[in-house]
């Protein structure tokens, strides 16, 4: 049985105060970490507080992405050794957001998962389609593609310890799920990728999220099917009641 884990995304959202208040209400409680994860990945900026405020609780802190590279002339970006040194515990890595509207490549995203495992910081690795790509059925074709880049180049054993979330680009922030059954095959043939590249043993363990408007009224049905073991949330992982019972559904 996989472990599922629910990591809550809240990109460029919640002013200090409010980022501190909300790990500050819900870190006592986090249902314990051997039945689920739970992640927040928040603003690069709160990180070290946030890890801070969450010290020996269930809950996990998460970056929402990072460079590849330790240290540079980079201007405005944050390495994996300064994530790790503050002791964050989870990355994003190639979300939409990030492939759209900064450019970033396949070959991007798998030296940042190369740079997360080498500081033993979970990547959480973002693939999905675009709308034209369902309606043209090739979702499994992009996610494929985009999954065989990410993991090109590892161990077995690193393999293991990764986070893959599909999440369709049509459906985040717009309020429509892809359908539990939908979601399910996409993971499922991103687990087959895995065993084609890695061995069954590999893609039994590897968890694999769903993400794009999940709900506590949808998640249910989300992981109650084979291949979706958890969820990358945005909206709904901005409010301490919800993300509680995004969490609650998880047990
Ligand atoms: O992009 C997402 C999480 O990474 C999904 O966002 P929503 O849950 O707001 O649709």
């Amino acid at each position: 049985m996989r472990k599922p884990i629910i990591a809550g995304n809240w990109k460029m959202y919640k002013t200090f105060d409010e980022a501190t208040e909300f790990v500050e209400a819900v870190r006592d409680k986090i249902p314990s970490e051997e039945i689920v994860d739970a992640v927040i990945c928040a603003p690069a900026l709160y990180l070290p507080t946030l890890v801070d405020i969450a010290f020996e609780t269930d809950l996990a802190i998460g970056a929402q992405n990072m460079h590849f590279e330790n240290e540079g002339a980079f201007t405005g970006e944050i390495s994996p050794a300064q994530l790790s040194a503050v002791n964050v515990d989870y990355v994003i890595i190639g979300h939409s957001e990030r492939r759209e509207y900064f450019n970033e490549t396949d070959e991007a995203v798998n030296k940042k998962v190369r740079a997360a495992m080498n500081h033993g910081i979970v990547p959480i690795i973002c693939c999905g389609e675009t709308l034209e790509e369902r309606e043209a059925n090739q979702t499994e074709q992009k996610v494929e593609k985009q999954v065989k880049a990410a993991l090109d180049g590892f161990t077995v054993e690193e393999v293991e310890h990764m986070v893959i979330a599909y999440e369709p680009i049509w459906a985040i922030g717009t309020g429509k799920t892809a359908t539990a059954d939908d979601a399910n095959t996409v993971c499922g043939a991103i687990r087959n990728v895995v065993e084609e590249l890695y061995g069954r043993d590999t893609s039994e363990k590897i968890r694999i999220q769903y993400g794009g408007s999940v709900k506590p009224e949808n998640i249910k049905e989300l992981l109650s099917k084979e291949h979706i073991d958890g969820a990358l949330v945005g909206g709904a992982s901005l409010q301490v009641d919800s993300y509680l019972k995004l969490l609650e559904a998880a047990m």
